[in-house]
């Protein structure tokens, strides 16, 4: 059986998140801001952040995954849910919940940049250096981490803890 130990809990995050929010909220203020998180991952991570925003946002979601049941890359991004939203002459701040290679980050920066914003940057809840292989800025990051697998709030290993509220390091 696969061992977790503790790592985050839901108050340290939820300290953090509202942290990173009131940032952004000072540096958005007053244009047109589009927030698109990156499913499934980050999914809660978005949910809890934009309830801490005090400027207007639209909100959108692309789907990109890597991993599949194992906990390194396969290399090969498959997007298999595009955008909705009209993104173009907007700022666009893309959500993610962890980066590691920065493979993932890397493909979707050039991805949306095709759709003409008028910036993009990068909001990570996560950012573990350990494995990165690709130069990737991330503009606001809630926590840096050194190394090992981690799971829950919205983190899986093979679709499973994504419903814990806190954050645990995997060992397998
Ligand atoms: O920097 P990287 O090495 O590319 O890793 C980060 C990406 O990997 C995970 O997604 P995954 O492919 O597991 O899809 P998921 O979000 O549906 O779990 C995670 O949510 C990031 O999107
Ligand atoms: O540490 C991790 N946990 C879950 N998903 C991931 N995707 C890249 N790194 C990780
Ligand atoms: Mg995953």
């Amino acid at each position: 059986m696969p061992e977790l130990t503790p790592f985050l809990t839901k108050d340290d995050i939820d300290k953090k998140v509202a942290e990173i929010a009131r940032k952004i909220s000072s540096d958005y203020q007053g244009r047109e801001l589009v927030l698109i998180g990156i499913l499934k991952g980050a999914f809660i991570f978005m949910s809890d952040l934009v309830r801490h925003l005090t400027v207007p946002v639209q909100v959108d979601f692309i789907r990109a995954a890597s991993y599949g049941s194992e906990t390194s890359s396969s290399g090969t991004i498959t997007i298999t849910k595009e955008i909705e939203t009209d993104v173009k002459n907007k700022h666009v701040l893309i959500i993610e919940d962890i980066i590691d290679t920065g493979l993932t980050i890397g493909y979707l920066i050039d991805h949306l940049k095709s759709f003409g914003p008028k910036s993009v940057r990068v909001c990570a809840l996560l950012d573990k250096k350990e494995r990165r292989s690709t130069n990737v800025s991330v503009d606001y990051v809630c926590y840096t981490v050194e190394n090992g697998f981690l799971v829950g709030y919205g983190l899986d290993y093979a679709e499973n803890y994504r419903n814990l509220p806190g954050i645990y390091h995997l060992k397998l």
